[in-house]
């Protein structure tokens, strides 16, 4: 692990009117950690995603990457530092074909990009075509993303995330809308597929995750959220059997049905 944490957050705090999404964050995450972030709805998991990648200014408070200030950097300049994300409702251009949404991700990536030219140069075109291969998303290669079902499209958002050789990738409930039977396949895909696909040091993954089966198996840190505070940090079973933790996250978490 590297000395200078791949993020440091300090003293986030985001105010939308009256609400406190965020309230004095402070999160260091080092190189190669996977930092599963919990909480139960509106607690401010996707609103720190929201401001580490740039789609939202703190209100005050700084965010760090491997040193660099990039709280007040828009999402294309944060990109182009090497942090990538996935979003809840993927964010993809229905009409065009699973490659070509590779191609854009790929291009928008890259400095001095253009939009509405993506690159389709042969190396390009390669390191999609790996990548669908990887996700296990070869067979949709050519189709248009509107005849996609919600999990292939998933999947394909976050292989998007991949084509720049991100440092720090954020998911945002990589597994929701997939089914019970394929959340560990799913999991288990994105995975093996970040790890065929860092250069040489390994990527940082921070995720954002309601069920606790997925936390378990697939974070090396939890971070639990609770009213735009952070109410526990560390080791996954540390985190989870704290009472604070098992009565404002998880228990509600157990109330929405999800397994615990
Ligand atoms: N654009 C916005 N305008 C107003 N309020 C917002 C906005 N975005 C988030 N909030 C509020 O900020 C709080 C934190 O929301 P956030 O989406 O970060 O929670 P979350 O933990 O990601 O929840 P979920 O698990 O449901 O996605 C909530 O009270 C939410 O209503």
């Amino acid at each position: 692990m590297s000395a200078v944490p791949v993020l440091s957050a300090r003293k986030l705090q985001r105010k939308f009117g009256a609400v406190v999404a965020a309230s004095d964050i402070d999160i260091d995450v080092a190189q190669g950690e996977r930092l599963c972030l919990i909480g139960s709805n509106g607690a401010g998991k996707t609103t720190f995603v929201n401001m580490v990648t740039g789609y939202l200014k703190p209100t005050s408070g700084t965010i760090l990457l491997a040193g660099e200030d990039i709280t007040q950097r828009s999402p294309r300049e944060v990109t182009r530092r090497g942090v990538a994300r996935s979003f809840q409702i993927p964010q993809l251009c229905l009409h065009m074909t699973v490659l070509e949404n590779m191609l854009t991700a790929l291009h928008c990536s890259r400095a001095h990009a253009h939009f509405l030219r993506p690159a389709r140069d042969a190396e390009s075109i390669a390191r999609c075509e790996q990548l669908l291969r990887d996700f296990a998303l070869a067979a949709h290669t050519e189709r248009p993303v509107r005849e996609l079902p919600g999990g292939v499209r998933k999947l394909l958002d976050i292989a998007m995330a991949l084509t720049g050789h991100p440092r720090l990738l954020l998911l945002d409930e990589p597994t929701s809308g997939v089914s019970a039977d394929e959340k560990f396949t799913t999991m288990d895909t994105v995975v093996r597929a970040i790890e065929s696909h860092q250069d040489r040091s390994p990527v940082t993954v921070v995720f954002v995750e309601h069920d606790m089966d997925i936390v378990r198996r697939y974070a090396s840190r939890v971070a639990a959220f609770y009213s735009g505070r952070v109410i526990a940090d560390g080791p996954p079973l540390q985190v989870l059997d704290d009472p604070d933790v098992q009565r404002y996250v998880t228990g509600s978490t157990l109330a929405e049905g999800a397994t615990a």
